[in-house]
Formats: structure tokens, C-alpha cells, sequence
């Protein structure tokens, strides 16, 4: 990354003298203004489309709205549209919000079609509010202040400056917590809400930021277009420039949607010179679309990237692990009293149309215990876990927890109140880091957390701890999805304590794991519920639940069939009957 600031910097500083050393070259210095404003908007969509995943194709729409928030205002009140291009974001951050709210609820195609048709209805509303807009006529703006010896050059650096910001701005979002949360909605959003992550508020605040200086990049355009109507404002092919400018450079990277918009910048330009106009513009950009997503579906700089550390692989940094596991004690102490009720399920159900998952169930998890719950596939484990961590709505029944009512809550909201969680399947976000990971859960939804540093001091030393105690410390650096299954799950428990949650529930910790790492997650489970946290495990390796846990629950077609000591439920002939088979009791004994 230093050495992409450090081309960064290097062209800026010529960019910044390219109108001094070479002043009378009005062309050239057009196409680069150009490659400026289109940066602006690529590197703005970037946010909300390439760190959170949710692809905006209506985003020239924020430009269009920039553009006529200055017009009006600049004709209206007589001054000049530089002075209020800022209020040009300010109506794009608004409308941001008040769309966001709504649309950010849809993913996938409907969030697409529904940027698209917002963007042809601002189109539609421009032409329509002729008070206001003068219609399909237009605005026509004042012409530039300056004298004309000084051409667009002044044009040029505040287009420059603004992407300067534009990129600033971007860098410091992915530097937060805010950022780490959109790249976790992007790869796992019900896993991201469930680690403490306010989903709903990250989206919006996503949308926002990405709209505001495209918003400013409007108004200062329309002042140097001095013209302004509803089709070239709220255009369609600006934002599909915009799309293809982010995927050509880099989605998801802090210079790709930059390097991009250049490259696509000048392809127009060529297309505009020596193939005649719009219209080849968009057969150009539409294979350009094509051809990008089918040999560079990564986008040119992180292939670059990808062949430079294929030739140049960096050593994997080694620390030693400590001879000892190390568990603090809980710091903030358990709410309830050992052998208190801590998670009480009460008459539960859930239907999967006519199948009933979870039938009326009643379960009692105490403080302090390791307390299992087994049953046949499909008897409704995960399902209840589903239900008490929120990742679904119970069809009727009461969830409680830490003596408060929880199943009405958001899933983010019970992760904050002290439930934890790891997955059947691990699901780790595979494109961070393991440190990134262990970092990522949210203590709390407070605008202060979301804005500050994704990795503060004392967390990286307790992410350095959690990751020694689980034994993958000297993986920190390494991209999570390198790693096996069976560190994968380490590393999603190492991720779950990072909260110091006061229930953890475990779904199915031993699957997939090698014996020597089995020993070593038992060994993590009792060493921390000596410290204080309690677990309620899914689990079929048997002998290791019935060594680690009690009491043991038993599961079967959704309801509870035994609840008690280990030595109790192995023997109970309707947990032979129903799960463990009539044979299973001598084999272990
Ligand atoms: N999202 C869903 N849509 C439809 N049916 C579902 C859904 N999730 C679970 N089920 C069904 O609900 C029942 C309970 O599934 P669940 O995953 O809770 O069982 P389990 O006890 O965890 O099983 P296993 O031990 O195999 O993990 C199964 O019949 C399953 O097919």
C-alpha cells in the first residue's frame, strides 16, 4: 500500500504542475478536468458499491441534483455558482438519506433497478417542475468569473482538488469502523448484524457519504458547462460510466475507481475523436462492460497487485505462541449470579411453511454452565439459534435474556446485550484479514465507535491475544479464507470472544476439526468458562459433550425430549430411542 501512496503522490504533484509547465493546452487540460469529475463520482460510488457490495446504477443522479441545487441557486440569489457548489452535496447527502432509508432495505437486482428508476425519476421531475427547473429549456448559468487569457484552468484544479478530498475522504471511511463494517455487509450481511454491526445505519450512512461530493462536483459543473438540462443531467450513460470506471479500475480498492475512471476517460475521448460521438460511446463502454467483467473481474489494479506479489511473495511473519493459555477474567462481571437463569427460551416456535422446526420449546440456559444441545439433523438446533441470536423472527414465544425480553430485538442489538455466536459452517469474511476479523465485531452502535480507527490500541493487543490463545497468532496478517476449516473455526471463536460476550452459543465447534485442534477448542471452552462465560454448544461428537458439558438438552422433531446430567441423558431410553442409538451406550463405556 506505501508504494500505491507513493505513486499516488507522484501524480498528483504532476498533475498539480501540468497547467504551469504547459498553460496553452486547453484540450488536454479539458480531458484531464474530465477524468477529474468522473474520478469524483467513481471514487464517491466506490463507497457505497464497492465497500458495502450494493451497486448503485443511478448514481449520476447526485450529480444532476448538485447541478441544479447550485443553477437555481446561483440564478436565484444572483451569486456565483462556485460559492454554493458545497450546498450541492448537501441536497445530494439529503436526498441520500431519505432514499437510502428506504431503498437500502432491497439487495442484489432489486436495490439496481430501483437506483435506475430513481435516477430516471429525478429526470422526469426536472422536466416537470418548470417553476423551478424551467423545464426541458434548462438553466443557463453566468460564464466564469476570471479573464479568459486563465481558460478552464481554474476549473481544473478544483475539479483536482475536489478528488483530492473526494479520495481523502474514501481512505479514511475504509480506515474505520464504519468501513470494516460496509466490507463485512458486503461479504456477510446477516453474519456482520450478528457480530454487532447496525446493518440498517452503516448502509445509509454509506449511501450518504458517497453521494455528497459528487453532489459538489455538480454544482462546480454546471458552472463550467454554464448549462444545465433534465436528459444531460440525469443521464443513464454517466452512470454507467460510473459503474464501469470503478470495475475496470478496482472495486472495493481505494485507487482502482481512480486509475479506472482515467482509462475510461480516454477510451471516450478516442471514441469521441475517431469513431464519431455518443453513440459509439456507448457500443464502446457496453463491450468495454462485457469484456471487463468476463477477463477482469477484479478490476486492473488489484490484478496488477495479485501478479507483483506472485512474483514478489512477502514472508509470513512469525510469532511465537505462548507456552500457556492465558484467560482473563470476565473485566465487565456476569449480570446474573452463577446458577441464575441467563437465556430462557419460552414456548418457541418456528414454521418453515408446513414444517415445524421448533415446536413450543422451553429452555433454560444458567450462568456459569457449558450446557449442550444435541439431537438428530434436522431436530431444530440451529434453528433456535437462529431465533435467539434474531438471524430469524420466532412465529410465537419469548426469548429472554440477562433478564430482559430479546426476541423482538434487532440481531445487533442482542450482540451488544452480550450474546455471541459461531456458525455451522465458519463464516468468516474471507477477503480480510484474520486480524480484521477478530477486530470487526461492534461493542456498541454509538456514532463514536462507528467513526474511529477499525483497529485501536488495545484492540490489536487483544486480537493478538485471543488469536495466541486459539494458537494462529502468527496468521494475523494472512487473508482469512487461506486459512483450513479447522483454523477457520478457531479464528471465528477468536472473533466472538472479542466481544466478551456473556453467552456464546457454539454451533457444532468439533466439525470438521482435526483431533489435535478438538483438544485444543475443549481445552479454550473450559478455560473461559472458568472465567466466567457460559456456553450452550451444538454438538454431535458425543463423548466430547459429554466430557465438556452440563447439563445436555436433547432435540428431537423441534421439542425437548430430556434435559440433565450427562450420565442421566445417556442413559435415558427415549434419547436412545430417539438419537443415540440402542447400541451407542456399551461402545463408550
Ligand atoms: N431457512 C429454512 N427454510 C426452510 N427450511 C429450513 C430452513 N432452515 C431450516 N429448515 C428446516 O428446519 C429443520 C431444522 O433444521 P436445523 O438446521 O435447525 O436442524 P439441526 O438440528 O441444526 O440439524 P443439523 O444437526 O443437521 O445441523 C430441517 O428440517 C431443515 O430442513
Amino acid at each position: 500500500m506505501r508504494r500505491a501512496h507513493l505513486a499516488a503522490g507522484a501524480c498528483l504533484v504532476a498533475l498539480l504542475l501540468y497547467p504551469v509547465v504547459n498553460p496553452w493546452q486547453p484540450y488536454p487540460q479539458a480531458v484531464l478536468l474530465m477524468g477529474f469529475l468522473l474520478a469524483v463520482q467513481a471514487t464517491s460510488w466506490n463507497i457505497i458499491s464497492g465497500y458495502a457490495g450494493y451497486i448503485s446504477l443511478g448514481h449520476s443522479m447526485f450529480l444532476g441534483l448538485g447541478a441544479y441545487t447550485v443553477g437555481i441557486l446561483a440564478v436565484r440569489w444572483g451569486v456565483n455558482p462556485l460559492w454554493v457548489a458545497p450546498l450541492g452535496g448537501v441536497t445530494a447527502t439529503v436526498v441520500a438519506v431519505l432514499i437510502g432509508t428506504v431503498v437500502l432495505r432491497t439487495r442484489g437486482h432489486a436495490f439496481v433497478i430501483i437506483t435506475i428508476a430513481m435516477l430516471l425519476a429525478a429526470q422526469i421531475i426536472a422536466v416537470n417542475s418548470r417553476d423551478l427547473t424551467r423545464g426541458s429549456d434548462g438553466i443557463t448559468l453566468e460564464l466564469p468569473f476570471w479573464h479568459r487569457d486563465f481558460q478552464n484552468i481554474p476549473f481544473y484544479y478544483a475539479f483536482l482538488g475536489l478528488l483530492v478530498v473526494t479520495v481523502l475522504f474514501s481512505a479514511w471511511i475504509r480506515r474505520t469502523k464504519l468501513g470494516t463494517g460496509l466490507v463485512a455487509i458486503r461479504e456477510d450481511e446477516g453474519k456482520a448484524a450478528s457480530i454487532g454491526v447496525h446493518t440498517t445505519r452503516f448502509k445509509v450512512v454509506a449511501y450518504a457519504a458517497s453521494a455528497f461530493f459528487i453532489g459538489v462536483a455538480g454544482g462546480v459543473y454546471a458552472y463550467y458547462l454554464t448549462f444545465i438540462n433534465p436528459v444531460g443531467s440525469f443521464a443513464i450513460l454517466g452512470s454507467v460510466t460510473i459503474v464501469l470506471a470503478a470495475l475496470a479500475g478496482g472495486r472495493g480498492t481505494l485507487y482502482g475507481p481512480v486509475a479506472g475512471a482515467f482509462a475510461v476517460n480516454l477510451v471516450s475521448e478516442a471514441a469521441t475523436v475517431y469513431a464519431g460521438g455518443v453513440q459509439s460511446r456507448v457500443l464502446l463502454f457496453g463491450g468495454a462492460l462485457v469484456l471487463v467483467v468476463l477477463f477482469l473481474p477484479k478490476g486492473l489494479l488489484p490484478t496488477a497487485g495479485a501478479w507483483w506479489r506472485r512474483r514478489h511473495p512477502a514472508k509470513v511473519e512469525y510469532i511465537e505462541q505462548p507456552a500457556a493459555l492465558a484467560v482473563r477474567e470476565r473485566t465487565p462481571p456476569p449480570a446474573a449470579a452463577p446458577g441464575e437463569v441467563l437465556l430462557s427460551v419460552r414456548g418457541v416456535s418456528r414454521r418453515f411453511g408446513g414444517l415445524v422446526a421448533v415446536d413450543d420449546l422451553s429452555l433454560d440456559v444458567r450462568q456459569g454452565t457449558i450446557t449442550a444441545l444435541i439431537g438428530p439433523n434436522g431436530s431444530g438446533k440451529t434453528t433456535l439459534f437462529n431465533l435467539v441470536t434474531g438471524g430469524l423472527p420466532a412465529d410465537s414465544g419469548e426469548i429472554w435474556f440477562d433478564g430482559r425480553r430479546i426476541d423482538r430485538l434487532r440481531p445487533w442489538r442482542r450482540c451488544h446485550l452480550g450474546l455471541g455466536r459461531s456458525y455451522q459452517v465458519t463464516r468468516l469474511f474471507k477477503d480480510m484479514t484474520v486480524r480484521e476479523n477478530v477486530v470487526a465485531p461492534l461493542a456498541d452502535a454509538r456514532w463514536r465507535t462507528m467513526l474511529s480507527d477499525a483497529v485501536r490500541g488495545h484492540e490489536a493487543e487483544r486480537a493478538r491475544e485471543l488469536l495466541d490463545l486459539v494458537g494462529l497468532g502468527r496468521f494475523a496478517g494472512q487473508q482469512a479464507g487461506a486459512l483450513s476449516y479447522g483454523q477457520q473455526k478457531l479464528v471465528e471463536l477468536a472473533q466472538v470472544l472479542m466481544l466478551e460476550p456473556k453467552l456464546i452459543l457454539l454451533d457444532e465447534p468439533a466439525g470438521g476439526v482435526n483431533p489435535s485442534l478438538l483438544g485444543r477448542i475443549a481445552e479454550v471452552i473450559r478455560e473461559l468458562n472458568a472465567a466466567g462465560v457460559t456456553f450452550l454448544v451444538v454438538e454431535h461428537n458425543i463423548p466430547l459433550v459429554l466430557d465438556l458439558c452440563d447439563p445436555v438438552a436433547v432435540l428431537a422433531g423441534g421439542r425437548l425430549i430430556a434435559e440433565g446430567p450427562p450420565g442421566r441423558v445417556r442413559e435415558d431410553p427415549v434419547v436412545l430411542d430417539a438419537y443415540l442409538g440402542a447400541d451407542w451406550v456399551p461402545a463408550v463405556r
